[in-house]
């Protein structure tokens, strides 16, 4: 077994055959391209359906078949009117060098943004109307209010949510392929949680199956699938890094049991680990800084209101810091100061417990208690320890909070503090 490869990749249907379920699709598809060009024919075609249901697939599977040269885009290379006209020459052109038939295939159409893409959807009109290729869009909403002008332009061909009997057949072959030991009832519930995604079920089976070595229903079930499910750690970040949309990202970062501390170690340490070009890492940290600026404040000032915008840098801001998109399948391991940080996080949280009973007692932040206050204490406590068993009983410290000040001295400090509670004792009786 290798991760080099994403599976959806190295298991992308390589002819018209291997994509299934879609049928009536495939049909309306070819007809319409063996008839391109003929009067009262559509241009382009808009392929829509749910995530995962095989829309490029089938593109790439017919181009194949056909000998059709396919220029591939995806949202992001044709957001602006100029990016279209690039397009435009090529699609001007009836064939290329290799004098192929041109399929020109401009992915995830519903992702431009009628807003922020100054110009997209009217420059693809144009691009239709001039184009002397065949044109194919996807989309997973065609109902999207960007795309109205645009589907008037086109034959719209819907495709439909995969089976779950499909997507465990899926699964099955590849599990033969890559000869893994695969329970059935396991490969029916990954089906099951896809909703219909075969993308996503081929990634939770190789997920499991990479960390585990086998797949079985047990595994399946501790991954918990959901949409609005909780994620392991790694899935998240796979998720993250991965988002085609901000809202993925964003929400890949809120699917997680993770703390604020931990998820900037998780970050810190894998961005290195999924992008592989230097200025995509610098531009990834950038963000990933940035967050932390936010979240420095949040925890200083107390101003929560600020944690959207750490969430936009931790999340889009360092999953959009790649130039082109491009699935990469990473294996995102625990970071190793997480160890080191799970262990002085017992410490950590006593320390905050202590700078906000204290900063309740001397009516002050616990900013000021942390800064001003504590480093004080940690002083008195390890070198005066009569003197500290009086402060402990004049701010009510705990037993956790003494250990925590005087470490190694706490024994000594507790001592007084025991003896003063005696002798107190015997006055009021004396
Ligand atoms: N109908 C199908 N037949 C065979 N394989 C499929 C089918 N649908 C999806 N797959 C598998 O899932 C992966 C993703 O499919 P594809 O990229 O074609 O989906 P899509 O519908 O274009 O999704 P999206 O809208 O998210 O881009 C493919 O690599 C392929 O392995």
């Amino acid at each position: 077994m290798s991760s080099a490869l994403p599976w959806i990749i190295k298991y992308r249907p390589r002819t018209i055959e291997d994509v299934v379920n879609q049928e009536d699709a495939k049909n309306a598809f070819l007809n319409w391209l063996e008839n391109w060009g003929k009067p009262g024919q559509k241009k382009a075609v808009l392929l829509h359906g749910p995530a995962g249901c095989g829309k490029t697939s089938l593109v790439e599977a017919v181009a194949r078949s056909k000998g059709y040269q396919l220029f591939e885009m995806n949202a992001s290379d044709f957001r602006r009117k100029s990016d279209i006209e690039s397009i435009a020459k090529i699609a001007a052109q009836t064939s290329g060098l290799t004098g192929k038939r041109k399929i020109i295939l401009l992915d995830e159409v519903d992702g431009i943004n009628a807003r922020a893409d100054e110009g997209g959807i009217e420059a693809i009109i144009e691009l239709i109307n001039v184009s002397k290729n065949p044109i194919v869009m996807t989309a997973n909403n065609p109902y999207s209010k960007n795309l109205l002008p645009l589907r008037q332009n086109v034959l719209e061909i819907p495709m439909k949510r995969l089976s779950e009997t499909h997507v465990v057949t899926a699964l099955k072959k590849i599990c033969g392929a890559e000869k893994i030991e695969c329970s059935d009832e396991a490969l029916r519930e990954i089906a099951k949680r896809s909703e219909g995604d075969l993308r996503s079920a081929i990634n939770d089976l190789q997920a499991i199956a990479e960390t585990y070595g086998k797949v079985t229903l047990e595994l399946v079930k501790s991954l918990a699938t959901y949409r609005d499910r909780q994620y392991a750690p790694y899935e998240a970040l796979q998720r993250l890094f991965n988002a085609k949309y901000v809202f993925q990202a964003k929400d890949a970062l809120t699917s997680t049991d993770l703390d604020y501390d931990e998820l900037f170690l998780w970050l810190n340490e894998h961005i290195p680990t999924y992008y592989e070009d230097p200025e995509e890492v610098a531009r990834a940290y950038e963000a990933l800084s940035r967050a932390d600026v936010y979240y420095g404040r949040i925890k200083s000032r107390g101003q929560w209101d600020l944690l959207s915008y750490m969430y936009d840098m931790m999340g889009p801001g360092v999953a959009f810091a790649r130039k082109v998109y491009k699935y990469r399948f990473k294996p995102f391991k625990a970071p190793s100061r997480k160890k080191q940080l799970s262990e002085t996080k017992r410490s950590r949280e006593v320390r905050e417990a202590l700078a906000e009973h204290l900063a309740s007692r001397l009516l002050t932040s616990k900013a000021t208690v942390k800064a001003e206050v504590i480093p004080y204490l940690q002083v008195i406590f390890k070198y005066n320890p009569r003197y500290a068993a009086r402060i402990a009983k004049g701010y009510s410290l705990s037993e956790e909070h003494i250990n925590w000040l005087a470490g190694s001295k706490s024994l000594e400090v507790i001592g007084y503090l025991k003896k003063g509670e005696k002798a107190r004792e015997r006055g009021r009786g004396g």
